[in-house]
This record gives structure tokens, sequence and C-alpha cells, in this order.
């Protein structure tokens, strides 16, 4: 499908206004044709044949269809406006439905500021073509074909004169179109380069301060920068080369008449007043030809916007939708059935290797491992963000590739290491998964998650807004919103992803205390670096390297003398110190 065909599908939802605005840019370009031919009536039968009263009469129907010529076009231009922007609306529409339904390995791999160039610069430069570049094309197709008609019927010769130089006009714009193209792309892509830029620059602005490096990221942006106006300099250097030759063929065509159209007139071959009117058709020629380049500039803008956009479009999520399966409640066993695991873009590493183990509901799994070693990975596949390169994950017995992904996102609430909050209120934040959620469950699960307090010393309470990403929020605050609204949401498996790091141990404690009375019948997945926060698990892994090395309860594990057993002692030894320096402290 060429970028026509593809625009024409959103732009058909408008079929009768496009009928409507064809109908008028015809009736306006046929119109134009008025005004010469009077103006060449005014010359032989006016002024040459002294038939006066005709002046005013003729010049009345040159106003008057100067006029309705005006308003037509006034029409048409509103009727491009609302199509092109209804058209955008849905195309709008469908890459923020698309958006949605990509999965992680998309967004691995594009930057957000390239997905923002998608939706804002890229869209534009599809409503530009819409709105403007459509009708104008039409007009100078038009009118450049009504002028060499009516220029032709006036008189042959002298046309065919100006037809010498049409061979030249197209060898041009097909040249510039063909470099134009490329340019445009070129342009495109840095754009999208300088907006990731600026995108990251935004999100890590506290990192930026905090180590000082203002001034390199002004140089990396400068980079860009230059990179960027180079790129439109490159094509301000393609509409130099061409541009001037068309607007010279343009005028040559002045010349042109002028040169022949005198002889003819002067031999008696043409009346000055035809010549007069073939003169005043010329500009019909020579607006297009002027105006080709700069539409030959903004079709390529377009056709380098809609590759973009379509190949967003067209991205399918590796996570495929489970079809026609029954939808039965989920209980909350989970079984990992030699499960093997490698990022498509490094399929030869294994990020997780031969994992087995089974979770019954209302149990408890705790997950220790070096960073890296493949907790977060392994958490993922239980809601499905990554399916198994080999084995299977299951859930209730059933294979989570036939669960509708829906179902299972529903039940399995993972709290993220990535706090994310939204620049909405507290309480907004909280039933984001549970908008039914009533205030006093909201109350008893921040409770728990011990947000409630903090919570209720804020300024507006649970209507407190926070800022983007939850600025204004300490570390520790963020993740016991961010914990009860995973509890809010009331799922079935809850995965606890570092989730109580930032807390202090006694809080951190006091919390996994309350939690257990809440999370008796789910299947509860945590994952912590404090030995303190598994010990109470029904079953411990560790992780190395994406293989389970370790695998029992804590006594289990102590008795192995492994990783657990020496992270445990390590944890525990510096607990005595601190605990010993306090009292020292105290003494
Ligand atoms: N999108 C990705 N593409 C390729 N490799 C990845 C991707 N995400 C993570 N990895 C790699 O997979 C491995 C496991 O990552 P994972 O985030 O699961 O580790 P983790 O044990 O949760 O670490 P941490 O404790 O630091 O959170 C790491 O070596 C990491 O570099």
């Amino acid at each position: 499908m060429n970028p026509y065909q593809w625009v024409w599908q959103y732009a058909k939802k408008s079929r009768w206004q496009i009928v409507v605005a064809l109908i008028l840019i015809v009736i306006n370009s046929a119109g134009i044709v008025v005004v010469p031919l009077l103006g060449g009536l005014i010359v032989d039968r006016v002024i040459n044949q002294g038939h006066t009263q005709l002046l005013i009469p003729y010049l009345a129907i040159m106003l008057g269809m100067t006029l309705f010529r005006t308003l037509i076009r006034y029409c048409y231009i509103i009727l491009c406006e609302r199509i092109g922007q209804n058209s955008l609306y849905n195309i709008r529409h469908d890459l923020f439905t698309q958006l949605q339904s990509l999965d992680y390995t998309f967004f691995n791999s594009v930057t957000s500021g390239d997905i923002m160039a998608r939706l804002t610069g890229d869209t534009d430069a599809i409503r530009h073509f819409l709105c403007w570049v459509t009708y104008n094309t039409l007009e100078c197709v038009l009118w450049f074909l009504t002028a060499i008609f009516v220029m032709a019927a006036i008189n042959w010769q002298l046309m065919l004169a100006l037809v010498i130089l049409t061979p030249f006009i197209a060898i041009l714009t097909n040249r510039m179109s063909k470099e134009a193209h490329s340019v445009f792309f070129n342009i495109r892509q840095s754009f999208a380069r300088l907006n990731a830029m600026v995108e990251e620059n935004i999100s890590g602005n506290r990192v930026i301060r905090a180590f000082a490096r203002e001034k390199f990221e002004v140089q990396k942006f400068e980079k860009l920068n230059r990179d960027y106006r180079d790129k439109n300099m490159a094509s301000a250097a393609v509409s130099r080369r061409y541009l001037p030759a068309l607007d010279f063929l343009a005028s040559l065509l002045s010349v042109i008449v002028l040169l022949f159209g005198s002889f003819l007139v002067i031999n008696h071959h043409m009346t000055l007043g035809a010549l007069v009117s073939f003169n005043g058709f010329l500009w019909m020629l020579n607006q297009p030809m002027r105006m080709s380049g700069w539409l030959i500039n903004d079709i390529q803008r377009f056709s380098a916007a809609t590759i973009k956009i379509r190949a967003m479009l067209d991205a399918q999520p590796v996570i495929k939708p489970t079809k026609n399966v029954a939808v039965t409640p989920i209980k909350g066993e989970v079984t990992f059935q030699h499960v093997d695991f490698a990022f498509p873009d490094a399929p030869e590493v294994k990020v997780l290797d031969d994992i087995n183990f089974t979770v019954k509901p209302g149990q408890t799994l705790g997950i220790l491992g070096e960073t890296g070693s493949g907790k977060s990975t392994l958490m993922n596949m239980i809601a499905r963000f990554y399916d198994p390169t080999s084995g299977q994950v299951l859930v209730d017995g059933r294979d989570v590739r036939d669960w509708p992904a829906q179902v299972l996102r529903n039940q399995t609430t993972i709290v993220t290491q990535d706090l994310f909050l939204f620049s909405d209120s507290i309480v907004d934040n909280i039933n984001y998964g549970n908008r039914q959620a009533p205030e006093q469950f909201i109350r008893e699960m921040a409770d728990i998650a011990d947000a409630n307090n903090f919570i209720s010393t804020m300024p507006d309470g649970y209507g407190t807004v926070v800022g983007e990403r939850g600025v204004g929020l300490s570390g520790g605050q963020k993740q016991r919103i961010s914990l009860t609204r995973a509890l809010v949401k009331d799922p079935r498996i809850l995965i606890l992803d570092d989730t109580t790091s930032a807390l202090d141990m006694e809080t951190e404690a006091t919390i996994q205390k309350r939690l257990r009375k809440v999370t008796r019948d789910k299947t509860v997945f945590i994952i912590a670096s404090r030995t303190s926060s598994l010990r109470r698990a029904d079953q411990i892994i560790v992780l190395r390297h994406g293989r389970i090395v370790e695998h029992g309860t804590h006594e289990d594990l102590l008795a192995m003398d492994g990783y657990y057993a020496e992270t445990y002692r390590r944890q525990l030894g510096l607990l005595k110190t601190a605990k010993g320096a306090d009292d020292l402290g105290k003494a």
C-alpha cells in the first residue's frame, strides 16, 4: 500500500465532504478563466472597437466572479481542514490504541522520544498534507490543464511554443522529488533523536543535577541540534538547487509569449486582445511550476512521516492474544516447568535457565539473588509480559498462553522497582486498578502498607495531587503508595519486587506482619535483598545467572550453608553491629 492509499483509508470516512470539496475546487478552477478572457474582450471590443458601454458590465462580471471564487475557495479550505482534522483524529486514536496493545519487547526497542515524534511531528506532517497540500496540488494541476486547454484554444501555435519547456519541467520535478525523499527521511530521523534526548533529559533531570552534568548535556544536545539543523539545511540545499531553475523556466514562459506573441500580432495571426488574454492565462502555468517545488517537499515530508507511523501501527506484539478460551476465576497456583528465557535482542544469552517450582494459593515464595540474576524477568513471565523460550508457566495448571492476558493481568499485580505514580491525586493513584474500591477499604489497605498516617497529614489528605512520577514524595512514601495500590486491586497473585527496600527494617517488619493477614488466600512472591523479608516465606529460591541454585525453606537453606546462609549471616552480623552501636550510643 502506498502512502496515498494508506491515508485514504482514513480520509474516505469523510468521502461526502471530499466530493463537495472536489466539486468546489473544479468550479473555482473553471471560474478562473473568466477574468483573463474578459481582459482580452476589453482590449478588443471596448478599446479597439469602441463599445465603451460594455466596459462596466465586463468589469462587474470580473468583480462578481472574483468574489464568487473567493467565497468558494474559503468553503473548500474549511472542508479540507475538516477532512484533515477528522482523519488525524482517527490516526491519533489508532496510534494510541496500538500503543496500549504493544508489549515490553516493543518498548524495549523504541525510545519514548521516538514515539512522541510519531505522535506529534509525524501526525502534523499528515495534517499539513491533508489540510493544505491536497487542495493546492489539485488547484495547480487543474490550473495547469485548464490553462493549456484554453490557451491552445486562443492560439495553438503560441501554446505549442510553450510546450517546448514541458520536458525540462518534468525532469526537474522528478529529480527534486527523488532527492527530497531521502532528505526528509533523514530530517525525520534526526528530529526523533533530538526528541528522545530532550525527553530523557527531562526525566533524568535529578540525576543530571546530582552529577552536575548540565554542561555535558548541553554539549550532547548541541550535537543533535546541529545535526537537525544540518539535515534541514540539506533540504534547503535541494530547494536551492531546483527552485531557481523552476522559477527561471516559469519566467521564460513570459519571454516566449511576448516574443512569439508580438510576432503573431504584428503578422495578424492573432489579435492584441487575444494576446492580452493569453498573457493573462500565463500565471496559471507559472504558478503551478513555481509551487511544484514546495509541494514536492511537503509530499516527501508526508511520505517520510507515514513510513514511521505505519511502522508503529503495523508492529505486532510478540505476546499473541489467546483465542477462544473459557474464562474461569483464577485460584492462584503458579508452576514453572523447565522454563528457559532469552530476550529477543540477545537470543544466545539465557536469562532464565531450567526454572522449576510450584507455589500453591496462600503460599509465599521468596526470591533472593544477585543483581541481574533474573529475578524481575522471572516474575514478568507470570503475567505474560514475556513468553518462555522453552518450557511452560502454568497458572492453576493451565499454560499462561491459554489464559486471556486481560484476566491474567487483572488477577496478577506486580509492584515494580520502577515506582510510577501518575500526576493525579493520591486516591486516584491508589484506586487505579479498582475504581469502585470503597473509601474504607482504601484506608484499610493504606494502613497495612503503613501509608495511611503520612497521607492523612498531607495538605489535602487522599486528595493531594502528586507531581509527575510522584514528585514531592520520598522514595519510601512512593513505595508505600504503590503497595497500597496493589492491595486495593485485591489480586489473587501478588508480586512484590523489592517493594520495601527504601523502608527501615522496623517499618518493613510491621508491613510484612500486617500483609500476612490480607494475603492468607493469595499467592505471594517477594523479591528482596534482605533475608529478614524472606525468612517467613513457605519456600525460598536463590537465583544465580538465571538458574535456581538453592531451593527450600529458611531452615533448609541455612542448613545448606550456601549463598542464602552466607547472606543471612552477613546481614545478621551487620544487624548486631548496628544494634551494638545503638546500645553504645544510648550508654
Ligand atoms: N530488555 C532487555 N534486553 C536484554 N537483556 C535484558 C533486558 N532486561 C534485562 N536484561 C538482562 O537480563 C538479566 C536479568 O535481568 P533482571 O532485571 O531480571 O535481573 P534482576 O535479578 O531482577 O536484577 P535486579 O536485582 O538488579 O533488579 C540481566 O542480565 C539484564 O542485563
